[in-house]
């Protein structure tokens, strides 16, 4: 099912009042808000809740209820969101994966765990991460390098699925993390992993698309971001994903294919990141800048 976003156009203090409104209204059922700056120069701004496409006209009711006292004259516009069957993209091999020093296995192979190796367990299901995918994998792997030759304090796991990254990054660096999804299924699968692999501090879990969360300003800017989500987003979001890195800090980016990652390399150098490396995995690539 579709994802849709119901949205407000307006200036960056009503938006604040807005996003306000809506938290109040939806944001304790699980619905996500945010607000996102259009145009700076113009003061252009949008205030959003996003909701499953089932849920729209009662939303969008409640809304217009909200709005009513301060906001009548803005028009409530919507914006379907692309699908993407992240699920149907994972795949459920049953075979532990071996990346790095990292083991991602189910739970019917904890036996399989070799000494010394950092072992996750996550079991196939809602959310995409099991490390079979060339992305995870090759973001498991990127992950041991950067800690390797880097000081790294904090962390943020954009797109977490079923939080296997941020887990790995908890369970090899011990730091602080912020696990983010679009998708509030993910994010409540990758808080239960999280918990089923004894990392009960430290990792904080959040619904959000994109960067469209107070969360990312509580817990940023970070010292290593890993994004494993797709190439066109990742070039848009550039610009804001690097204005959340630390200075000197690194990101990690990956769901992109192999013939894409000249544009996506040019989208983030002209933020001003500098090339690392790029490891290549079953078509994929996933390349680790700095900033
Ligand atoms: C390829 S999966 C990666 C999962 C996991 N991090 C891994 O490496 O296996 C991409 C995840 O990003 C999420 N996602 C897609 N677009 C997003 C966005 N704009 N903001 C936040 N999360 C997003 C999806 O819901 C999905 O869980």
């Amino acid at each position: 099912m579709s994802e849709i976003r119901l949205f407000v156009t307006t200036t960056e203090k009503q938006a604040a009042a807005i996003l306000d409104v809506m938290s109040v209204n939806f944001e304790e059922e699980g619905y996500a808000v945010a607000t996102m700056e259009i145009d700076e120069k113009r003061d252009v701004w949008e205030a959003s809740v996003y909701m499953m496409a089932d849920e729209e006209e009662s939303v969008k009711s409640r809304l217009a209820d909200a709005l009513a006292a301060d906001f009548s004259h803005l028009p409530i516009e919507r914006e379907v969101l692309p699908e993407i069957d992240w699920i149907a993209k994972s795949l459920e091999g049953l075979a532990p994966v071996r990346a790095g020093r990292f083991v991602v296995h189910g739970s019917h192979d904890r036996d399989k765990v070799k000494t010394g190796e950092i072992a996750i367990e996550i079991d196939a299901g809602q959310a995409f991460g099991t490390g079979h995918h060339g992305t995870t994998a090759g973001c498991l792997e990127m992950l041991a390098c950067v800690a390797r030759s880097r000081r790294v304090r904090n962390v943020l796991d954009l797109g977490t699925g079923s939080g296997v990254l941020a887990i790995a990054a908890w369970k090899l660096l011990h730091v602080p993390g912020l696990a983010t999804d679009i998708d509030p299924v993910a994010t409540r699968v990758a808080s239960d992993n999280a918990r089923r692999n004894g990392v009960v501090d430290g990792l904080t879990f959040a619904t959000a698309p994109g960067f469209h969360s107070t969360a990312f300003g509580t817990h940023g800017p970070f010292d290593l971001v890993i994004a494993n989500i797709l190439a066109r987003p990742l070039m848009k979001m550039a610009p804001e994903l690097v204005a959340h890195i630390a200075p000197g800090g690194s990101v990690i980016l990956s769901g992109i294919l192999a013939e894409q990652r000249w544009k996506v390399l040019a989208a983030y150098n002209g933020q001003r990141l500098k090339h690392v490396q790029t490891i290549w995995k079953n078509g994929w690539v996933t390349i680790h800048l700095t900033k």
